[in-house]
């Protein structure tokens, strides 16, 4: 059998080009420390660190200038002003117009500097994050909210960008300002440099006192945040579905639940804030005050200058800003760490599902599973909402041995060029079995052999590039149909693609206002369920996997066109080992051998006719199929077959009154018996 090489997929997996593979950031060594979180984020700035040097430079400076116009101003009263001397009243109000001008000049610098290099952060994190998104498994995607994800990634980043920028410069600066002013205070006169140091205690305190509360408030306003994305996202996804049902306010009554726990949140942040901002208001007026009285006395009684005064007082107002803003430049920090802490929680997710050593399979599509089984791990603590009211949550592992087993005991092998038709009542584990071959999920025990070696040993390009699958529920880009199908194989040509919707009878495509190019998905052309399916069965056929999984691929299509697309799927299985999920004898019928799935095990293995008249529960699954009369294929149709076919209908009957029997349900027959009556 000829077998093409294998091709890159655009998926992108870890190693993959595109990607980045260095570890974003260093893994915490516990999930409580959350304010090291902003710390492990620094090295982000490193790539812009001439910027960010240049810029600190540049902030000092200008700090430079802030502190020398209230000593220009002493200078100038106890100087020129005193003396009543012209020239050097010119020459120093010409130096401070010149130092005040240069203070505005040095912050444009800074501020350009800084807008660009953390620009740079926000989407350098951004890109690493949405990379870790996309390697992390299934099992972490069906545990948290796509709205908690989405508000990581937007919001949360966008907090530490404008924390980066904004809040940790100024912060750095105005601590920086207070030491050094308060410094200069005690330098120029000990006494009331004493007053405003100790003014600076309270302040302290009431810092240290809101922060925990304001912290565990960041979080939840946060959280809250993702749970109303998550919730703008569903409806509008479902929007059918709530117009359909005429369920609008309900759906509405749930939206203003949650924005209005998220108001009260916010408000209550607001409250704390406002109380301790108008502390750190008051108290540097209060200061003020007490310093004017107290500087007044020292001037008359000739301790200090009128020069001295001035410049104490004019220092003292420079200040007032600093100490001020510290209330909402440390309830940025809070954001900032806990925006970072959520952030965090993703980059230290580990993909369980990583590459093996070896990266390409030699044989021709053997597939084997030995003794599988499979359950799913419970979620974790943090993914969705946070219990804020334990500030120092932390994230629980997965409580794997709390669920119940999806699948257990599954032995099957498939030979190349051989296709498996998979049966089984709904729920009974055929999604999951065939979600196992790519390593959507890992088996929890047992193997998945292609060609004899474990698919965890290959390389995720390797194995997704062996395997193809569509899916009963099929997801289209918002890209053109081109891009659509040429997802898996970016490289097929024109005639490739053109065969591939001639098999999955995709030729609708060329009647869309552009053909190949037409946009399609969420953003573009609307198609229906059947067009999607067949769009992603092309997609997967034209991938000329080695392993094709189809999960129920036909559901969506009319007999007629179902029937075109069975008949192109056979010359496509013929050449590569298949697994197709049926629910019907028709798509039965494209497989060499069926396996019946019952309660997640594989309880028979045979051919279609064969299991027709030996197992009552596959009869009763394929009972309420109106086509199992005229379904049998031709090609492998037997004489024993022939004789199966005239009594199929007794054995249905039969069969599904069986089951119904064992199940203490009325039989079928007898109630057809009692319409007929
Ligand atoms: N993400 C999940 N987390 C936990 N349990 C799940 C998850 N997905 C499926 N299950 C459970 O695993 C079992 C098998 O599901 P699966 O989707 O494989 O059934 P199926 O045979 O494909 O059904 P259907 O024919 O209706 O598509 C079901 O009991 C289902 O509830």
């Amino acid at each position: 059998m000829d077998h093409p090489a294998p091709v890159t997929v655009t998926t992108h997996t870890p190693g993959q080009a595109g990607f980045v593979s260095r570890p974003v950031i260093a893994p915490a060594p516990e999930r409580r420390r959350r304010h090291t979180d902003l710390l492990r984020l620094l090295p982000y700035l490193l790539p812009y660190r001439a910027r960010w040097l240049t810029m600190v430079i540049v902030a000092i400076t200008s700090l430079g200038a802030t502190v020398a116009i209230p000593l220009m101003t002493k200078a100038v009263i106890d100087g020129p002003v005193r003396h009543h001397d012209q020239h050097h009243l010119w020459t120093l109000g010409a130096a401070a117009l010149a130092v005040g001008m240069s203070e505005a000049i040095l912050w444009f610098i800074r501020r350009w500097l800084v807008s660009r290099a953390t620009m740079g952060v926000e989407r350098d994190i951004r890109k690493d994050l949405y990379a870790r998104l996309q390697i992390l498994p299934m099992s972490f995607h069906n545990n948290w909210q796509s709205g908690q994800l989405l508000s990581r990634i937007m919001s949360d980043l966008s907090t530490v960008r404008r924390f980066l920028s904004f809040g940790l410069v100024f912060l750095l600066l105005n601590i920086l300002q207070i030491i050094a002013i308060t410094a200069i205070l005690l330098a120029l006169y000990w006494p009331l440099g004493v007053i405003v140091l100790i003014s600076i205690l309270p302040i302290t305190v009431t810092v240290l006192h809101n922060q925990r509360q304001f912290t565990a408030l960041s979080r939840m306003a946060q959280d809250q945040s993702g749970v109303v994305a998550t919730n703008v996202e569903e409806s509008a996804l479902g929007l059918r579905v709530v117009k359909s049902f005429g369920r609008e306010q309900y759906v509405y009554d749930r939206f203003d639940t949650q924005v209005t726990h998220l108001f009260d949140i916010q408000v209550r942040k607001v409250r704390l804030q406002a109380r301790f901002w108008t502390m750190l208001e008051v108290i540097p007026n209060i200061t003020l005050i007490v310093v004017l009285g107290f500087g007044a006395a020292a001037t008359g009684s000739g301790r200090i200058t009128i020069g001295t005064l001035v410049a104490f007082i004019t220092m003292m107002l420079s200040l007032v800003w600093p100490i001020a803003s510290l209330g909402f430049l440390l309830s940025m920090t809070q954001e900032a760490m806990t925006a970072a802490d959520r952030v965090a929680e993703i980059f230290d997710t580990e993909p369980e599902i990583s590459d093996g050593p070896v990266d390409a399979v030699s044989g021709a599509g053997r597939l084997e599973f030995v003794d599988v089984g499979f359950r799913f791990p419970g979620p974790p603590a943090h993914a969705g909402e946070h219990d804020v009211s334990d500030d120092s949550a932390a994230v629980t592992p997965p409580a794997a041995d709390d669920s119940a087993w999806a699948l257990r005991h599954v032995d099957l092998v498939l030979e190349p060029g051989e296709t498996i038709a998979l049966v089984g009542a709904t729920g009974s584990g055929k999604s999951v079995l065939t979600s196992l071959v790519p390593r959507l999920y890992d088996v929890s025990e047992g193997c998945i052999r292609i060609d004899g070696v474990d698919i965890r040993e290959l390389t995720l390009t390797a194995l997704r590039s062996t395997v193809a699958t569509a899916f009963e529920d099929p997801t289209l880009f918002s890209l053109s149909v081109r891009e659509n199908l040429t997802l898996g194989r970016p490289d097929a040509t024109y005639n490739e693609i053109a065969q591939a919707i001639d098999v999955a009878q995709a030729h609708f495509v060329h009647d869309l206002p552009f053909g190949l190019d037409t946009r399609i998905g969420e953003q573009g052309m609307s198609l229906s369920g059947g067009q999607r399916q067949r769009l992603s069965l092309a997609r997967a056929v034209l991938a000329r996997p080695r392993v094709l999984v189809l999960d129920d691929t036909l559901s969506a299509l009319d007999v007629h066109t179902e029937a075109l697309v069975e008949q192109a799927l056979r010359r496509v299985l013929h050449d590569v080992t298949g697994i197709v999920v049926a629910h019907r004898a028709s798509t039965v019928l494209l497989a060499d051998k069926v396996a019946l799935l019952e309660h997640g095990t594989i309880t028979h293995v045979g051919t279609h006719a064969q299991l027709l008249a030996t197992v009552p529960s596959y009869r009763f699954l394929l009972a309420a199929d109106d086509e199992l009369d005229d379904a049998m294929p031709e090609p492998t149709w037997t004489q024993d077959d022939e004789r199966l076919a005239a009594d199929e209908r007794h054995l249905v009957e039969s069969a599904t009154d069986e089951v119904c029997r064992d199940r203490g349900d009325r039989y079928p027959s007898e109630t057809a018996e009692e319409a007929r009556r």
